[in-house]
């Protein structure tokens, strides 16, 4: 199946054209990356993705898991790190738990308090991304690695199948960046889970993504193998994996994919 296929959108901001036919599709089960120049339009592709803006009646279409987005109602399958997503947080009284934990408000409903279950959802979640020794610090007080991966846990929470990522590692170290990466190669390969994430890290891609799109001047195109920026025998992003956690408490480790293809995360 299709997780996303986007066919033959245009958008515009007034009379400036940033998409212009463009095409995107990914594959479930496919670690997909989108690539192009600042202001190119990747972040307004994934708005429209999202549902944030709404795509014209005669400019292309948009489906998500096989259904048109104007009718799509299955949100809570779909997780998304937005670019710069703790610059927000920076003087948010709020600890780590709390920022997790406010992606089940949903479930949780307006008038009932966190429960075991609930908590355990967000243990198991910062279990996955190695924050689970940092539940009670403020999220504040937290370095840009580590702030980048209580936001992955915060998206993860709800066990997402489709996860967007908006250049998630902007702003973050080299070893940060290979160790987030490595999260997630780990939910990709070992959960199932369907990724496409826009980044101008063009370093890892070859190793990282099965599919890299490009977009330029309002098109996108599908990039051949050869063409993928990166080289493969630079970095084997996979054989530094974390696969410390246990099913027992929830955490992760080599032998969950079959016992939870696409359950507990
Ligand atoms: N709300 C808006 N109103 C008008 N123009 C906008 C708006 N948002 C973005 N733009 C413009 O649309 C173009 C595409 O922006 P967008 O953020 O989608 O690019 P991007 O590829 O994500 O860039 P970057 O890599 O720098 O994050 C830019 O020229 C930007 O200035």
């Amino acid at each position: 199946m299709e997780m996303i296929n986007i066919s033959d959108i245009s958008f515009s901001y007034g009379n400036s054209q940033i998409l212009d036919h463009a095409s995107l599709h990914v594959s479930e089960g496919h670690f997909s990356a989108l690539i192009g120049s600042n202001g190119a339009g990747k972040s307004t592709l994934m708005k429209l993705m999202l549902g944030e803006m709404r795509l014209g009646k005669d400019n292309g279409s948009i489906q998500l898991m096989g259904q048109d987005i104007r009718q799509f109602k299955d949100w809570k399958k779909i997780s998304y790190v937005p670019q710069n997503g703790m610059v927000s947080y920076r003087d948010f009284p709020a600890s780590v738990e709390e920022i997790v934990m406010a992606n089940l408000y949903s479930q949780i409903g307006r008038f009932r308090f966190p429960g075991k279950k609930e908590k355990e959802q967000v243990h198991q979640a910062l279990c996955q991304v190695g924050m689970e020794d940092y539940q009670n610090r403020l999220i504040g007080r937290l370095s840009g690695g580590q702030q980048q991966r209580v936001l992955l846990a915060r998206s993860l929470v709800n066990h997402p199948q489709l996860l967007l990522l908006d250049e998630p590692t902007s702003g973050i170290d080299e070893q940060n960046t290979n160790e987030f990466y490595q999260l997630l190669q780990r939910l990709n390969q070992k959960r199932d889970m369907t990724i496409l994430m826009v980044t101008h890290d063009l370093q890892s891609l070859h190793d990282l993504a099965d599919d890299v799109w490009l977009l330029e001047d309002g098109k996108t195109r599908l990039l051949p193998h050869e063409e993928i920026p990166g080289n493969s025998s630079e970095t084997d992003i996979s054989s530094n994996m974390n696969t410390t956690c246990s099913v027992s408490d929830g955490r992760f480790n080599e032998s969950e994919k079959e016992t939870s293809a696409h359950g507990n995360l």
